[in-house]
């Protein structure tokens, strides 16, 4: 599932003793790794662990205490989400926040405006946008539903929807957080697949995951959270087979 596109010793986003507690919880403890183009890093770790409120602080959604995240190269410490969505980092979040009155096509529709750079609207960019609309509705199999509110989908269907409105935009990096939790087998296999096709095309995914079918059928690279720290970073199969780390994941720690 590796791109056959891109560099994929590239570092796209480089982070640094990153931190962040609330109250006296650290949620993210002194965190540092690397996400490399074209390949698909997952985070994984018990719940609590930290993983959400490390999207957070990469998107700025939240702030950090300490510490650096460089996009590109460059420092974007101080990014607010639409800034880092234009800069091509964008995300999916646990409960959508898809536009439930909406149709499937508007939701799309509005993802690319909000998330791309403002351009006049010339002829060709309407078109570009139409053509970007289509092809993700299209991937994600909702192109007969594309006049359906968002409220009336099925699970599953919002769930793509969710993946659509990402995969409409030109975002570089795809934090996706929990996107096949609860899904059906039928339908996450459609979703690694879609995943795959991505990636192939060029696209850099971080994705949090429980599912260890999921986890193990995905990741070219997983990185270990517990309790905010950052306790591995490597390949799958050395990560999967640490006995220690599988004792937390399985929740079996003394
Ligand atoms: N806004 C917040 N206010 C207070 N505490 C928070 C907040 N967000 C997260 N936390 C705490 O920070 C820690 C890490 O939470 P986080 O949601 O990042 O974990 P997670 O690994 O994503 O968990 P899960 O797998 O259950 O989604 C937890 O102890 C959580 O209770």
């Amino acid at each position: 599932m590796v791109s056959s596109q891109v560099d994929t010793q590239e570092v796209l986003m480089e982070i640094r003793n990153v931190d962040r507690a609330f109250g006296g919880v650290k949620a993210v403890d002194n965190v540092s790794m690397d996400l490399r183009a074209g390949i698909i890093t997952t985070l994984v770790g018990p719940n609590g662990a930290g993983k959400t409120t490390l999207f957070n602080l990469i998107t700025g959604e939240l702030s950090k205490d300490s510490g650096t995240i460089k996009w590109l190269g460059q420092p974007i410490n101080r990014i607010k989400p639409f800034q880092a969505a234009r800069a091509g980092i964008l995300r999916t979040f646990q409960d959508l926040r898809l536009f439930n009155e909406m149709s499937v096509e508007d939701n799309i529709l509005t993802s690319i405006e909000a998330n791309s750079v403002p351009l006049p609207m010339a002829k060709s960019q309407r078109k570009a946008r139409r053509e970007k609309v289509e092809y993700a509705l299209s991937r994600t199999g909702l192109i007969d539903k594309r006049h359906i509110r968002a409220k009336d989908l099925a699970y599953a269907e919002r769930k793509f929807l969710s993946m659509a409105r990402v995969m409409a935009t030109d975002a570089r990096l795809w934090l996706l957080d929990e996107p096949a939790s609860g899904l059906d087998p039928n339908s996450y296999e459609k979703f690694l697949e879609i995943l795959r096709e991505e990636v192939k095309q060029g696209v850099t995914v971080c994705i949090i995951e429980h599912n260890l079918d999921i986890v193990i059928g995905i990741s070219d690279r997983i990185a270990f959270l517990d309790r905010g720290k950052l306790l591995a970073d490597d390949e799958p199969q050395t990560v999967l087979n640490d006995p220690d780390l599988r004792a937390i994941y399985f929740g079996e720690r003394t």
